[in-house]
C-alpha cells in the first residue's frame, strides 16, 4: 500500500484517518453539537450499504424526515447548517461510538446501525480504494486484507501511514 497523495484527502485526527472533508476544526467541536431528542442516526462504517439503506429510510410515506449529509462532513459551519431542518433529521456518520456527540447519547437519540459482513465490507472497500485515484494507492488484496483486518483504515487508524 503507498501513501502517495494521502496528504491531499487524509488526515488524522486523534490517531484515525478522516477525509480532508471533515475539518480539525469540526471534528474538534463534535461535544457542541446539539442534538435533538427525536433525531435519528445511520451509523455505519464505510462501504456498509449506507447509501441504500439512506433511501429506502428517505422514501419511507409519509416519514415526515430530512435526510441529511453525514455530521462529520463539512466545515465548523456544519451545526447551523443543521439547525435550518425543521422536519425529523436522519443523520448519516461512520465516526465511532466515542467520537459521537455528548449530546447523542445524552438525550438517548435513536440510532440505526448498519452492519454488513465484513467479508464483503473488505472487498467493497478495496476496490473503492483501487478505483479512486485520489485515494493512496492499494497493491495487492493480501496487503489491503491484511491492513483491514488489524483495523487499519480510513475510520480507524494508521492503515496508510
Ligand atoms: N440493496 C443492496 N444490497 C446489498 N448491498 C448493497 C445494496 N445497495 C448497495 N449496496 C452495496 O453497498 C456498498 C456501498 O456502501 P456505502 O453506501 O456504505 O458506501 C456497495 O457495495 P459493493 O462495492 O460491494 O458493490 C453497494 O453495492
Ligand atoms: C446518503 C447519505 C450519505 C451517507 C454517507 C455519506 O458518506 S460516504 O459517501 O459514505 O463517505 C454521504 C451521504
Amino acid at each position: 500500500m503507498s501513501s502517495h497523495n494521502q496528504s491531499s484527502v487524509l488526515h488524522k485526527f486523534k490517531g484515525i484517518l478522516y477525509s480532508t472533508m471533515s475539518s480539525e476544526e469540526l471534528l474538534n467541536s463534535l461535544d457542541s453539537f446539539s442534538a435533538r431528542e427525536d433525531d435519528v442516526f445511520l451509523v455505519s462504517y464505510p462501504k456498509s450499504g449506507t447509501h441504500w439503506i439512506a433511501k429506502v429510510i428517505e422514501n419511507i410515506p409519509n416519514a415526515g424526515i430530512t435526510l441529511t449529509s453525514p455530521i462529520e462532513l463539512g466545515d465548523i459551519s456544519k451545526f447551523e447548517e443543521l439547525k435550518m431542518y425543521y422536519k425529523k433529521r436522519v443523520i448519516p456518520t461512520h465516526l465511532s461510538y466515542n467520537m459521537l456527540p455528548m449530546d447523542i447519547k445524552q438525550k438517548q437519540c435513536k440510532i440505526i446501525y448498519i452492519v454488513r459482513n465484513p467479508k464483503d465490507t473488505a472487498v467493497s472497500l478495496f476496490h473503492y480504494y483501487k478505483d479512486n485515484p485520489n485515494l493512496p494507492s492499494v497493491e495487492t488484496w493480501a496487503t489491503f486484507l491484511e491492513l483491514f483486518l488489524k483495523g487499519k483504515g480510513k475510520y480507524n487508524n494508521d492503515f496508510y501511514s
